[in-house]
């Protein structure tokens, strides 16, 4: 594993008013890991991850990406910097195919009869086409709007969008909630194949189960402080939930 880490979050300090939501909390995140974030409701998971793609802005502390300090004024900012978030709700759009989803507010565009702009729709399918089999996953109907695939499909195609603008960090709120087992063992699948290709990922999991067959290392907050950080190799279930809830 590379020694630099992609993405460092150092002494990261963010309040809401009179609530200290995160108390200087730091993490690394290496090229090819993949770090799971856990804690109790309310410990600062969600401003953690806010945080660093650009939603809020820290009160006190940095965050570097490849060695660099970097402030991130909008989570498209993040996105330009290769920072991809995909929160619970995928922000997928039900009626479009794959390859318009992938394009959603960024769409490829081309000249008919040489001067009318119109969209490039077979750069949408190609795009589509090869992003999905990158990711190793295989759709047999890259056409059909994306509100009729299964959720651990449209959880596949927002990781493909991010994975098309070139990602290099990928922050994954809960991808397993809210699906069936199957579907759960296919989101583990496609991260392990996002891992390979090099790429970080930080994901927020209630779920020990897969933060165990996915992850290298967690990290555990506590009422916005870090309660402590593992690798998963040497810990067990046990031993993050008394982290979890502390005592
Ligand atoms: N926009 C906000 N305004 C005020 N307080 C906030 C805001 N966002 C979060 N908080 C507070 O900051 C603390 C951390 O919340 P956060 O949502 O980050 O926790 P979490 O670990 O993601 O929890 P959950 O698992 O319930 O999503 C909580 O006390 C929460 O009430």
């Amino acid at each position: 594993m590379s020694t630099q880490p992609l993405l460092e979050v150092r002494d990261i300090t963010k309040r809401f008013g009179g609530v200290t939501a995160l108390n200087g909390v730091s993490m690394t995140l290496f090229p090819g890991e993949v770090v799971a974030l856990a804690g109790d409701n309310g410990a600062g998971k969600s401003t953690l991850i806010k945080t660093i793609s650009g939603v809020y802005h820290a009160d006190m502390g940095e965050i570097r990406l490849n060695g660099e300090a970097v402030k991130f004024a909008t989570p498209e900012a993040a996105r330009g910097h290769g920072i991809e978030t995909i929160y619970q709700d995928l922000a997928l759009a039900d009626n479009l195919s794959i390859g318009a989803n992938i394009f959603l507010g960024r769409e490829p565009m081309r000249k008919a009869f040489g001067f009318l702009p119109v969209l490039d729709r077979a750069k949408m399918a190609e795009a589509a086409k090869e992003t999905m089999a990158r990711l190793d996953f295989h759709v047999t109907r890259l056409t059909a709007p994306v509100g009729n695939f299964s959720g651990g499909q449209r959880q596949a195609v927002a990781i493909g969008r991010a994975v098309y603008w070139n990602a290099q960090v990928l922050i994954m709120d809960e991808p397993t909630a809210a699906l069936g087992v199957p579907e759960q063992r296919k989101v583990v699948s496609l991260i392990q194949t996002l891992k390979a290709q090099g790429r970080g990922i930080i994901f927020i999991s209630h779920n020990l189960q897969d933060i165990f067959a996915v992850s290298d290392r967690i990290v555990v907050l506590r009422r916005g402080t870090l309660a402590g950080e593992r690798k998963i190799a040497e810990t067990n279930h046990d031993e993050i939930v008394k982290l979890m809830v502390g005592g």
